[in-house]
């Protein structure tokens, strides 16, 4: 083959990307990748933490208050010394229920401001990830990432280290309380602290894993009945509700164990607790029993002890019990840290480079590029290679052309055979595996990806309609186009006179997917919200399909017009619009030729 030849070369068997699952990941680390996305409000977290440790501290004294008053009030049956101690009482009550309000409400503050934030991060990156990952990934477990595995995150970086803090506190508060009324009695209730602690251990690992299993198990449920509602004509058409139903069933019954082992372990802890609890307060009232008995510790005292051990024990528990709930975060964290980890395999050289966990999670959104001239539209494969991330076949081999601006140039040829993946080269959906895009002499590689995507245009073989007007979505090509701008666009696209004919005109809404308008219109409409772009490439995928020959002649007539002086490719099975093209690439299983006179260049 000649300088004059275009080959193109097929893969024609296709591997799945393997799903990466991440590796397991302790608390800690997970917090310390996290926890920047929350250190802006650490006065908050730190001022939560100080009004619930006053609201502890409310209930040390009124214990206090209360066994003065047994001691000193009842015991001697004068009423006229309960006034103090009620009105302190009082004013205790008042500022614990102040501090408890105060601690909760910012605690809650800082949790769903973090919430919105981490979402926010998550779906910021998940939009800078290339196709791959979203073919890869079933959409409806997506969703459940974003959703409960980003609220489940929360206890992690939020409550727990509150509550850690505060629990720890409070049980030193209500320890040197209890060791105060009898050090030698409190400290024989200590010694049963630990076994909350063992017991709590043990449970975490296996919750742990049960939780994974269940955050799994609900992405793949909810996959499952994504996949069968976005393909319910199918299913009903082809009698297949039952094969669908059972997929469902499948996947519920899978979900549904893993969320009976996680109660059956929860459940299973509580009681344990409490039975451990028991044990120590029961010892400590007969042991305590003794001692006023035998004169060594008043019944206020006794009351004081008990009340003190009482508050001391929950603490403890919920010392124990925070690994637990650590447990159940971190495994949605192992999950949205997946995605955060997950680098674009197309990458802005503008984008501050993102190297591991902590930077992902916690790097600022990068800024878009400041608007240059407008590019003249010069767009050059030089000795292309292509195979799709995840496949050992290449698509694409040693492609070479030039297209200039003014011309049209027509990609045609059977399908599966590479036409598609040409245009997504030509937007950076994917880089080449070997050669070089360029766009005005200049590496596309070089170029921030908004300002290539300013450039050039795509209307995807799929059309993709909002759930908005039909002028809302033409203008969703340019954000604050003008109705002039839109009028010319749905006028370019063939759609001028249909939406002349709607009530609404240009308000009427196309409903959900685009329900309200034929297939036909649908693409159109697609043709409109690119041509209002009004960029120097233009790149149109299949965009006579649907069409009858009129309509698509229609819709040639006009863009023809508008490709004057941009450069367009069109990607097509209709080789009677070759006559229109200013240029050929043909591309075919086993290689193909591109006639000189039209010309492109291209090597083998
Ligand atoms: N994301 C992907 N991962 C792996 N292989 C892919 C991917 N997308 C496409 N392919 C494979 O690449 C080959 C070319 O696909 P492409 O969509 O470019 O073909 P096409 O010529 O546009 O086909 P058609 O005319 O049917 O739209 C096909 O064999 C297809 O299976």
């Amino acid at each position: 083959m000649n300088d004059n030849t275009l080959m193109i070369r097929l893969g024609d068997l296709v591997e799945q990307a393997p799903k990466r699952r991440r590796a397991r990941i302790s608390a800690r680390e997970a917090f310390r990748n996290l926890w920047p996305l929350a250190r802006v409000w650490r006065l908050r977290l730190a001022l939560a933490a100080f009004c619930l440790l006053v609201s502890s501290a409310c209930d040390v004294a009124v214990v206090a208050v209360f066994s003065y008053v047994t001691d000193h009030v009842l015991t001697k049956g004068d009423l006229g010394l309960v006034w103090v101690p009620a009105v302190l009482w009082l004013g205790l009550a008042a500022v614990e229920g102040l501090a408890t309000f105060a601690g909760n409400y910012t605690l809650s503050w800082v949790g769903e401001n973090f919430l919105r934030r981490l979402r926010d991060r998550t779906f910021h990156h998940l939009q800078q990830l290339s196709p791959d990952f979203f073919e890869s990934r079933p959409t409806g477990d997506l969703v459940e990432r974003l959703t409960s595995d980003v609220d489940a995150i929360e206890g992690l970086v939020v409550t727990t280290p509150v509550t850690l803090f505060t629990c720890a506190a409070n049980a030193v508060f209500f320890a040197c309380a209890a060791l105060y009324v009898r050090w030698d009695l409190a400290l024989l209730t200590f010694a049963a602290a630990p076994l909350f602690w063992l017991a709590a251990r043990v449970f975490s690992k296996r919750i742990r894993s049960a939780s994974r299993e269940e955050r799994d198990g609900n992405g793949a449920l909810t996959a499952a009945i994504e996949e069968s509602l976005a393909n319910m004509t199918l299913v009903q058409a082809y009698n297949r509700q039952d094969t669908q139903g059972a997929k469902v069933h499948r996947e519920s019954v899978a979900w549904m164990g893993a969320v009976i082992r996680q109660y059956r372990l929860s459940y299973a802890y509580g009681p344990l607790a409490t039975l451990v609890e028991t044990v120590c307060l029961l010892s400590v009232i007969v042991a305590g029993a003794w001692e006023v008995a035998s004169g060594r510790l008043t019944l206020g005292g006794l009351l004081a002890f008990s009340a003190y051990l009482g508050y001391l024990y929950p603490q403890i528990q919920s010392l124990g019990s925070v690994q637990l709930s650590l447990a159940s975060s971190t495994a949605a964290a192992e999950r949205v840290l997946e995605i955060l980890e997950t680098r674009p395999s197309v990458r802005d050289p503008q984008a501050p480079s993102r190297s591991g966990r902590a930077t992902s999670a916690a790097a600022a959104p990068p800024s878009a590029a400041a608007p240059g001239p407008r590019a003249r539209g010069v767009l050059s494969f030089d000795r292309v290679g292509f195979t799709y991330p995840g496949t050992r076949r290449p698509i694409l081999d040693d492609v070479s052309f030039t297209a200039w601006p003014g011309q049209l140039v027509l990609i045609a040829g059977p399908s599966g055979a590479g036409k598609s993946t040409v245009a997504k080269l030509l937007l950076r959906l994917y880089d080449p595996t070997t050669g070089t895009v360029l766009l005005d002499g200049r590496d596309i590689a070089g170029l921030p990806l908004s300002r290539l995507r300013d450039t050039v245009t795509l209307v995807p073989q799929e059309t993709m309609v909002f759930d908005a007007s039909i002028g809302e979505n033409i203008a969703y090509g340019r954000p604050g186009a003008s109705v002039e701008q839109i009028r010319r666009a749905a006028a370019g696209a063939d759609l001028e006179a249909f939406v002349d004919s709607l009530p609404d005109g240009y308000d009427t809404p196309v409903g959900p997917r685009g329900r309200l308008l034929s297939g036909g219109q649908r693409q159109r409409l697609a043709i409109a919200r690119a041509l209002v772009r009004d960029t120097p490439v233009l790149v149109l995928d299949e965009p006579t399909t649907g069409l009858d020959e009129a309509s698509a002649a229609r819709v040639m007539g006009p863009l023809q017009r508008l490709m004057a002086d941009r450069t367009t490719f069109l990607i097509t099975h209709d080789t009677r619009l070759a006559e229109q093209a200013d240029a050929f690439l043909s591309v075919e299983h086993g290689g193909l030729v591109v006639p000189a006179a039209l010309g492109l260049r291209g090597r083998v």
